[in-house]
C-alpha cells in the first residue's frame, strides 16, 4: 500500500520550489510577532492571513508581498534558507533546485549580490543534514573523509545536493532582469545553475523580460519559465516558441499549444497542490498531469511553495498516487526520471542515479 510514510522514504528530486514560498508558518509567525512589537504591522491581522488556507492566485501574491516585508534583512534570509533546506532534506529530497528572486533594498544596504550571499550562508549553515553545495572548495576544506551520498543512505545519515536558480520577477524592468542574469552568470561557481521567470502572471510583459532571457541563453544558463498559469495565449505561444529548457505549470494551453508542447518535449514541472489551491485547476481529478503522464511527456512532480500551500514533496507524490492510481514502481520511476531534467552537471546526476540504484537494491533485499 502507498501511504505518506512510503512517499517520504522514497528519494526525491525537487526542481520547482521558491525560497520565500517555502517558509515554515512557525517562522513567519515569529517574524510577524517581532514586527508587531515594533508596531510595523498589526500582529493579529497578519496572524490570520498567515494561517489561512486555500488562497486564490491573486491572494498568494498579496501574501508574498507580506512575506517580503516579514523576511527582508540578511539575517532572516539566511535563517529561512537554512530551515528550508533542512525541511526538504527531512522529506528525503536528495537534490533540491531552490529558486529565489535576488532583491535590492537600499534602505537596509541590500544588493542583489548581498541577498544571494545571505541565501548561500544559510545553505552552508544547515546542521541537520550534510549539504553538498559547492563541492570543489567545501570538500577540500574538510579534514576527515566525507561519506559519499550512497554511504550516507546506507547509514541513514542524510545528505542533500542543493543548487540555485535566480528568479526574475515579472514586475521587474528589463535592466533589473538583465542584472539578475549577469549575477547568475557570475555565480555559476557558487551553486547557481539557471534562471527562472516567475511572479504575478497578470503583471508584466513578455517583451520586457525577453532581452534578459536572451542574455541568459548567450551565457549558457538554462531557463525555466512559469507558463500558462493564466489564459494568456499570446504569451504562452511566445514562451513555447522560445523553447526554454523547462516550463512550470502549463495549465491554460490551447489545443494547438498542447501539440506544440508535446512535440517540443519541453519537460513540465507539475505543482498539483499549488494549481488546485489557487483554483487554476478545479480539482486533482481534472489536473492535466494525467494527460501528460499517459502521453509519456517529460514531467517532474514539484511543490512550488510548500509553505504557502502547506504541502511537502512527499505529499505531492502521495496525491498523485491516490488521484491517478499510480503504483510504487511508477512513483519511483517518476522520481528517478527527474534527474534527467535537473540543471546540475553530469557528475551530480551520476551521484543521484547511484542513490536511486542503492534504494532499489535495499528494496529488493527487504
Ligand atoms: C503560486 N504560483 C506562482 N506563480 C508565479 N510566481 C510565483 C508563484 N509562487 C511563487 N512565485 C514567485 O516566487 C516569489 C517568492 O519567492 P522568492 O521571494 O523569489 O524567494 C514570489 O514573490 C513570486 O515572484
Ligand atoms: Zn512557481
Amino acid at each position: 500500500m502507498i501511504d505518506m510514510e512510503w512517499c517520504r522514504s522514497l528519494p526525491k528530486i525537487e526542481l520547482h520550489a521558491h525560497l520565500n514560498g517555502s517558509i515554515r508558518d512557525s517562522t513567519l509567525l515569529e517574524l510577524a510577532k517581532v514586527l508587531g512589537e515594533k508596531n510595523v504591522i498589526v500582529f493579529s491581522d497578519v496572524e490570520h492571513i498567515i494561517l489561512k488556507d486555500d488562497r486564490s492566485l491573486q491572494e498568494c501574491f498579496r501574501m508574498f508581498d507580506l512575506i517580503h516585508v516579514l523576511a527582508t534583512d540578511h539575517t532572516t534570509i539566511k535563517r529561512i534558507a537554512k530551515e528550508v533546506v533542512e525541511d526538504f532534506a527531512a522529506e528525503n529530497v536528495v537534490y533540491l533546485e531552490l529558486r529565489t528572486t535576488p532583491k535590492k533594498n537600499e534602505a537596509i544596504g541590500m544588493s542583489k549580490q548581498s541577498y544571494m550571499k545571505a541565501v548561500i550562508a544559510g545553505i552552508k549553515s544547515v546542521e541537520t543534514v550534510e549539504v553538498e553545495f559547492i563541492p570543489s572548495d567545501d570538500i577540500s576544506k574538510k579534514p576527515v573523509k566525507t561519506p559519499t551520498i550512497v554511504d550516507s543512505f546506507r547509514t541513514n545519515t542524510k545528505k542533500i545536493y542543493v543548487r540555485l536558480l535566480l528568479s526574475i520577477d515579472r514586475r521587474e524592468t528589463t535592466a533589473a532582469a538583465v542584472e539578475t542574469v549577469e549575477l547568475a552568470s557570475e555565480m555559476k561557481d557558487s551553486g547557481v545553475v539557471g534562471i527562472d521567470l516567475s511572479g504575478n502572471p497578470c503583471i508584466g510583459e513578455w517583451l520586457t523580460v525577453l532581452p534578459a532571457l536572451k542574455r541568459a541563453r548567450e551565457l549558457e544558463l538554462p531557463i525555466t519559465l512559469h507558463c500558462g498559469e493564466v489564459p494568456n495565449h499570446k504569451e504562452i505561444q511566445a514562451m513555447l516558441e522560445f523553447r526554454p529548457q523547462r516550463i512550470g505549470h502549463a495549465i491554460f494551453l490551447k489545443e494547438d499549444q498542447w501539440k506544440t508542447l508535446r512535440s517540443s518535449n519541453i519537460p513540465v514541472e507539475i505543482c498539483l497542490s499549488s494549481n488546485v489551491q489557487t483554483q487554476c485547476v478545479p480539482s486533482y481529478d481534472d489536473h492535466h498531469f494525467i494527460d501528460l503522464y499517459n502521453a509519456k511527456h517529460p514531467l517532474i512532480l514539484c511543490t512550488d511553495d510548500p509553505g504557502m500551500f502547506s504541502t511537502s514533496l512527499s505529499r505531492e507524490y502521495y496525491i498523485a498516487a491516490k488521484t491517478f492510481g499510480l503504483s510504487k514502481s511508477q512513483l519511483h520511476e517518476m522520481a528517478m526520471n527527474a534527474i534527467t531534467y535537473a540543471f546540475a552537471d553530469g557528475k551530480v546526476k551520476k551521484a543521484l542515479e547511484e542513490i536511486f540504484k542503492d534504494y532499489e537494491r535495499k528494496l529488493t533485499h527487504q
